[in-house]
């Protein structure tokens, strides 16, 4: 019998300006709390949270990041090794929607390609909106991005954004392995099977003789040099 034990850690940077409720959703996501109090955000703060998609643990560490411009020097350093991201701006602030193709910019310059989703917050004040559904759609379209309409005050959406790039990270991830990895190599593709079909070359993957452990390195070439290793146990 064999039992499969993976766990993967997903460094998620949530980004926006000020006040669109970056901290707000990140905390209603981990702590499950809502608070009106606004108290901006000063560099960076972070929170984590386990969850298990397709029967495999992964860790959402959500970094939370300033949204004014004066603490941008300190931000950048916070988005290197990020592996999802999320872009947000608030159906009350028409600058925060005309921002985020910069903020976009501003992740992918340090750190890449990588997984991403487009949000719109705040959609429980309907008449104070001053962005319109449409146009957060058009502007996910031009983008090649999902888009999730949010509500932390209600928690409507939130735990999808964050299911959503857990699950694009994963296939992605996965992608690069079965991609660059032969089953030939390793002596047939019975040697190894996970929930991914994943399978391992003599390169990027180590057997350990005890427990019969296997870690698995993806490949750096599209994870940019990310460390991102599944661990299975055979027993
Ligand atoms: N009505 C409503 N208010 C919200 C929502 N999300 C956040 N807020 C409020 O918006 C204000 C700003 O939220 P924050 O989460 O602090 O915003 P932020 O993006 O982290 O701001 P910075 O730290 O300055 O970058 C707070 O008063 C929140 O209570 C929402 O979905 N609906």
């Amino acid at each position: 019998m064999r039992e499969e034990e993976i766990e993967t850690a997903i460094k998620v940077v949530v980004v926006g300006n000020g006040a669109v409720g970056k901290s707000s959703m990140i905390q209603r996501y981990c702590k499950g709390i809502f608070t009106k109090d606004y108290k901006k955000t000063i560099g960076v703060d972070f929170l984590e949270r386990q969850i298990e998609i397709n029967c495999e643990d992964v860790r959402l560490m959500l970094w939370d990041t300033a949204g004014q411009e004066e603490f941008d020097a300190i931000t950048k350093a916070y988005y290197r090794g990020a592996q999802a991201c999320v872009l947000a701006f608030s159906s009350t602030d028409r600058d925060s929607f005309d921002a985020i193709q910069s903020w976009k910019k501003k992740v992918e310059d340090e750190v890449g390609e990588l997984a991403m989703v487009l949000v719109q917050n705040k959609i429980d004040l309907e008449d104070e909106a001053v962005v319109q559904q449409e146009e957060g759609e058009e502007l996910a379209k031009q983008l090649k991005l999902r888009f999730y309409r949010t509500s932390v005050k209600d928690n409507v959406n939130v735990d999808e954004v964050f299911k959503y790039l857990a699950e694009k990270y994963l296939q992605e991830i996965n992608t690069v392995v079965e991609e660059e990895i032969s089953p030939q190599k390793i002596g047939g593709p019975s040697f190894f099977t996970t929930q991914t079909n994943s399978t391992t070359n003599g390169k990027n993957s180590e057997k350990e003789k005890d427990g019969g452990t296997i870690t698995l390195h993806p490949s750096k070439r599209r994870t940019q040099g990310k460390k991102n290793n599944f661990k299975c146990t055979l027993l």
